[in-house]
């Protein structure tokens, strides 16, 4: 098995929970409140801000120079994304500010960069991974199931269903692979271990948006 298949498979049930929970069936249907839309979106432009950061230092990690061109064109890449999500989102969606960064949001954008700028980076690799490959998959799941006509979300689901967004994913996969084959195993361990900590964090985001959940 590929690194990628075991790290996959390690994070399978958490991939079941995230397209059965119902900001994801709610966002598929069209009829997910637009509350938590808004509060999704605000918290997603502060992550891709900082999603942005760590790509880019973890290209300036990357000991084969290929890797580094890639990672810090994925870095250009969630900034240049962000600044569309404040140009047409915000307006679409009626969102004034970004606010501050709530805890879910907090929380996995401070594991990304401090294993960005502290961790082994093969380890940063895996750790940004699943932002990859789970929306790949998510927009993937939504846009075979979907049915609704006129969905309001259906841009979101068709940038992230999208091909542009497919060679990233590939790309990202490839790397992870080939620093894990020649990986100690003790480092294979501790890159599934970093793309597990990230899917649950991918959990958490979505389901405190669902939920509304902010600082007390
Ligand atoms: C939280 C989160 N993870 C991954 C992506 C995809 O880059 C995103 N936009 N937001």
């Amino acid at each position: 098995m590929t690194w990628s298949e075991q790290a996959w498979v390690a994070i399978e049930p958490i991939y079941q929970s995230i397209v059965a929970m119902p900001f994801i069936t709610e966002l598929q249907e069209g009829n997910l409140p637009l509350e938590k839309f808004q509060f999704y979106m605000t918290q997603d432009s502060g992550y891709l801000e900082h999603f942005g950061r760590a790509l880019a230092l973890i290209g300036a990690r990357a000991s084969d120079i290929n890797d580094a061109l890639a990672f810090m064109r994925f870095g250009e890449n969630a900034i240049v994304v962000e600044n569309a999500l404040h140009a047409s989102y915000f307006q679409d969606f009626g969102i004034v500010e970004r606010g501050v960064l709530e805890p879910a949001c907090h929380h996995y954008v401070h594991y990304l960069k401090s294993t960005a700028a502290l961790d082994a980076v093969e380890v940063a690799m895996a750790a940004v991974l699943p932002c990859f490959w789970i929306y790949k998959e998510v927009g993937n799941y939504i846009y075979t199931h979907q049915r609704a006509i006129g969905n309001p979300y259906q841009r979101w689901i068709d940038t992230y269903a999208g091909e542009d967004f497919a060679v990233s994913v590939r790309r990202a996969i490839e790397c992870c692979n080939r620093v894990a084959d020649t990986a100690t195993d003790y480092m294979r361990v501790r890159m599934i271990d970093a793309f597990v900590t990230a899917s649950r964090l991918e959990y958490r985001f979505w389901d405190s948006a669902y939920r509304l959940v902010r600082w007390e």
